[in-house]
């Protein structure tokens, strides 16, 4: 079996030529929808991620609102900037790029945030809002995990989905997405404390590897026919992404996502949607 390939840039193209009809709708009522951007440091991955997000927004007619501190920034010289970003009337959502310097305390730098121009569905009130089933910005690269699976019509409903990764911004909130009534899919959460993680694997129909631990995800452990995402990001010594799911599994599984060019495209575009309905909000709103 040579795995069929979840196509995130296909995918991502397609959300983004919907958003660019939706962004020319709230520009003929006179709403220009903006996204910012706090950058703090110097790290190349975090800056080549925070000018594709930008390119983006050129592309669907979103503005973009961009700041950055070195790395030597204090917590308060950070805040300051959440504060001027939730001030901004140009901004209608944003993002504090992640990682954050050590020493920096991230959980109080997203909770100063104004949910309301959360761009990345991380504030404490919005994953609040995803655990009550209520409307509101989802985080950017599980709901792309969605939509990748959505768009290439792979059955979530009753399916047996196994989440490699707890980490914040994917792995946590994953099984939240994934076990609403409308995906109605079954999920088992595994880390670095699940003893068998082999025979868990074995186990699922999907497999979403968000570990960032190379290859963690071998073709022996995957059922003949399952869905496979890749989501980890690791590098090589060339600098080269490597991903959590060994090559091998291609000839295993019926659907892989490839790494590059799979979730990654989706976390960007599902980031415009949250911009660009956080403006169809406001503009229902002044109505
Ligand atoms: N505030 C946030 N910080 C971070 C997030 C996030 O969602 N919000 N996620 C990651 C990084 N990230 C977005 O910021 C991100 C990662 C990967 C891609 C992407 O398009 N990747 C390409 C390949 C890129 C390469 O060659 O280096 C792909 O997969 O095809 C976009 C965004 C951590 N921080």
């Amino acid at each position: 079996m040579t795995a069929q390939i979840l196509d995130g840039k296909a995918t991502a193209a397609a959300i983004k030529s919907d958003l660019t009809v939706r962004v020319a709708a709230l520009k003929a009522q006179g709403i220009t929808p903006g996204l910012g951007t706090l950058l703090v440091g110097d790290d190349p991955g975090s800056r080549w991620y925070v000018n594709g997000k930008h390119r983006d927004c050129a592309q669907v007619g979103i503005a973009s609102i961009q700041r950055e501190l070195p790395d030597t920034a204090t917590q308060e010289e950070i805040e300051d900037v959440v504060r001027e970003l939730n001030a901004n009337p140009e901004c209608t959502g944003y993002i504090v790029q992640l990682p954050l310097p050590k020493g920096i305390d991230t959980n109080r730098v997203l909770e100063l945030m104004d949910p309301a121009k959360d761009a990345d569905g991380l504030h404490p009130m919005n994953l609040g809002r995803l655990v009550l089933n209520e409307t509101g910005p989802l985080p950017c690269t599980p709901q792309g995990v969605v939509q990748l699976l959505r768009h290439h019509g792979v059955e979530i409903n009753g399916a047996h989905v196994v989440v490699v990764g707890r980490g914040v911004t994917i792995g946590r909130s994953i099984p939240l997405l994934l076990t609403r009534k409308s995906e109605n899919a079954t999920v088992t959460q595994c880390h670095t404390g699940t003893r068998d993680l082999s025979a868990q694997l074995k186990q699922a129909d999907i497999i979403v590897a968000a570990a960032g631990v190379p290859h963690i995800i071998k073709p022996e452990d995957v059922k003949p026919g399952a869905a496979v995402l890749d989501v980890g990001v690791s590098r090589d010594e060339n600098g080269k992404i490597v991903g959590d799911v060994h090559p091998g599994v291609a000839e295993v599984a019926a659907w892989l996502s490839p790494n590059p060019g799979g979730v990654g495209p989706m976390t960007r575009a599902q980031l415009l949607v949250n911009v660009v309905e956080a403006a169809e909000r406001n503009a229902a709103a002044a109505v």
